[in-house]
């Protein structure tokens, strides 16, 4: 494990040069990003509202892994919101924020984005996870002036939870899978248990050297699905093999749809997991919010059934969310491997 998985007091203000720790090797400006205007070389934007939806969904997830969701529903204003409270908690002091520093096996809670641990360098970015109402952390880090915080933290839980569960139907109907019992995504231990979901908001400060530094390193998702709000910032990019690391450019009010490991697996390898990574900026603070869309911790993901029958094979071995995530936390890059027949 990274010896300073705590963030140093004072990391991101005012540095005048990057520090040793933060310098990586290869970094985004050798592997360059395509800043593509043919739109057929970027991920589509996708009208989720349109009937056509379906295909285009389908296509998107098998070839890029990911897409760009309109008229899904959540006003632009809740998204503000989110964006003006994260701000305003990145805004504090590191030592303030360190008051409810989250365990290095943990969710909840600040401090870096969980994948630091399995590189050697640093990641110019810090994080605040939560799952439900944040009102322990919150409450204590602003005794008198919280409420809007978890309210808006709160609401957008709400509201996230039931567009994922949208549009997990949306996504399993457009590999023809109509049938409500063909797309039980998971096998629950129990049965009240639900899918389950995790808020984190992402802070990258504006960095003294851009090019030798690294937001978020490149990584695919654990989850069924990411739901990304971006800002208005750039920042994210997607790789592609026969393109390479290719631009999201932030749409207004749109979210980022990331097809996630598990998904991939339950679609037995249609939908592609999309890796990704995180550039940063000498300009712009940039703020985003990832909503990961997940089984419950005991629950078993395999194939579905139908794909496996027309596929004749199972691509991968059922797993259970919580073996997966420890696998995957030993290892980014041999997980799936690990479980493939
Ligand atoms: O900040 C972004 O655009 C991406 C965040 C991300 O990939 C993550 O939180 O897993
Ligand atoms: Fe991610």
């Amino acid at each position: 494990m990274n010896p300073t998985m705590k963030l140093q007091t004072q990391t991101f203000n005012n540095v005048p040069t990057l520090p040793d720790s933060y310098v990586w090797s290869t970094t985004p400006s050798e592997s360059p990003c395509l800043h593509s205007i043919d739109e057929k070389q970027v991920p589509p934007v996708v009208d989720i509202g349109d009937p056509s939806a379906f295909s285009l969904v389908r296509d998107a997830c098998e070839k890029w892994g990911v897409f760009q969701a309109i008229n899904h529903g959540i006003p632009l204003s809740l998204f503000q919101e989110t964006e003006f409270e994260a701000r305003r908690l990145f805004s504090l002091p590191t030592e303030q924020k360190q008051l409810f520093a989250r365990l290095p096996e943990g969710f909840t809670g600040y401090g870096l984005v969980r994948i630091s641990r399995n590189f050697p360098k640093l990641m110019w970015s810090e994080c605040f996870g939560m799952i439900g109402s944040p009102v322990e952390h919150a409450s204590q880090l602003w005794p008198q002036d919280h409420a809007n915080f978890c309210e808006v933290m709160e609401q957008f839980q709400v509201e996230m939870k039931t567009l994922c569960e949208k549009l997990v139907a949306v996504m399993l109907r457009s590999l023809g899978l109509t049938n409500e019992q063909d797309t039980k995504w998971f096998e629950p231990k129990n049965e009240s248990d639900r899918a389950k979901c995790f808020l984190q908001l992402n802070s990258y400060p504006v960095c003294p050297d851009p090019d030798r530094a690294m937001g978020l390193a490149p990584h695919t998702d654990s989850s069924l699905f990411t739901l990304l709000y971006q800002g208005g910032i750039n920042g994210l990019q997607v790789y592609d093999d026969g393109v390479g690391w290719v631009d999201v450019q932030p749409v207004e009010g749109a979210l980022v749809v990331n097809v996630g490991d598990l998904m991939h697996i339950v679609s037995n390898g249609r939908f592609k997991s999309v890796l990704h990574r995180v550039v940063v900026n000498n300009t712009r603070h940039r703020i985003s919010t990832a909503f990961f869309y997940l089984p419950p911790w005991d629950a078993k993901v395999s194939p579905l059934k139908k794909l496996v029958e027309f596929d004749h094979l199972p691509m991968y071995r059922q797993v259970t969310w919580k073996e997966y995530v420890e696998t995957k936390s030993k290892d980014l890059s041999k997980a799936l491997d690990s479980i493939r027949i």
